[in-house]
């Protein structure tokens, strides 16, 4: 897999004297799935903002590839191919799936573009390959207003990749999931990860260990442990500061 690598280096954020995050540093390789856990208040929403140029740091490097990331203002760096899942899915209910994923697809090209667009073959292969991968393609001419909580974070899922990311941020995305959906959408961020790297940051340990991924524990704004699921269930620290509890 070709793509650029997250460089995250001594990151701090400080709101008001309080330091959100303190020297965060982690790398998310090309094509990498990585789980980030944490208690409430570890910094994980930060974490995201400073990576989508929401937050500035006050100190630290972030990089993709060679691109300074902190220089670059939030649609530049959605430019660059980095999507953000938010937690709330933001489909439209009164179109269908495939009427969505097509929206997904003209936010890309813009509004000029837009102004002549027509639907050419090749695009409409590429919205049935992403309802494919999203497991919709029953649905597509459903309006999806229709769909499960689950389906619609699945559509959202796939009207981000509709953009064709190279990095993903997904927030806690199976909050309010049955164990059903849970489990597929475990399948389904890992799958998407491989073409394009995916940073999952989620509560719900059962389905973390269903990523099967690397997982970086943050709290108190940096990295407490980083490992396998095994690993760091075991490590003291993290069983002391989030498990135990
Ligand atoms: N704009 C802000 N101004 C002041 N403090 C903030 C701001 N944003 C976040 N914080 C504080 O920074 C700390 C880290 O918050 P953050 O939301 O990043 O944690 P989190 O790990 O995402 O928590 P949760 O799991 O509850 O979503 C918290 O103590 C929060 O109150």
């Amino acid at each position: 897999m070709s793509g650029r690598a997250l460089y995250v280096d001594g990151v701090s954020v400080v709101f008001d004297g309080f330091r959100a995050l303190n020297n965060l540093s982690f790398i998310i390789e090309p094509g990498e799935l990585r789980a980030v856990i944490g208690p409430n208040g570890a910094g994980k929403t930060t974490m995201m903002d400073v990576i989508t140029g929401k937050t500035k740091p006050t100190a630290g490097i972030v990089k993709f590839g060679d691109t300074d990331l902190t220089r670059l203002d939030e649609p530049r760096i959605a430019m660059l191919g980095i999507g953000r899942k938010f937690q709330k899915p933001t489909v439209f209910d009164a179109l269908t799936v495939f009427e969505n994923l097509e929206l997904a697809l003209k936010a890309v090209r813009g509004p000029i573009a837009c102004w002549k667009w027509r639907l050419a073959a090749e695009q409409r292969d590429r919205i049935e390959a992403v309802l494919r991968e999203i497991g919709l393609s029953e649905r597509g001419q459903d309006l999806a207003g229709l769909l499960s909580h689950g389906q619609r974070q699945w559509l959202e899922i796939g009207m981000l990749l509709m953009q064709e990311p190279e990095l993903l941020l997904v927030d806690e995305p199976v909050a309010g999931m049955t164990d059903q959906e849970t489990e597929h959408t475990a399948a389904l961020l890992a799958r998407i990860a491989g073409q394009r790297s995916v940073v999952v940051v989620e509560h719900d340990l059962e389905f973390v260990r269903a990523l099967g991924c690397k997982v970086t524990v943050m709290c108190e704004g940096t990295v407490l442990s980083e490992g396998s699921i095994d690993h760091v269930q075991n490590d003291p620290r993290v069983i002391e500061v989030y498990l135990g509890r």
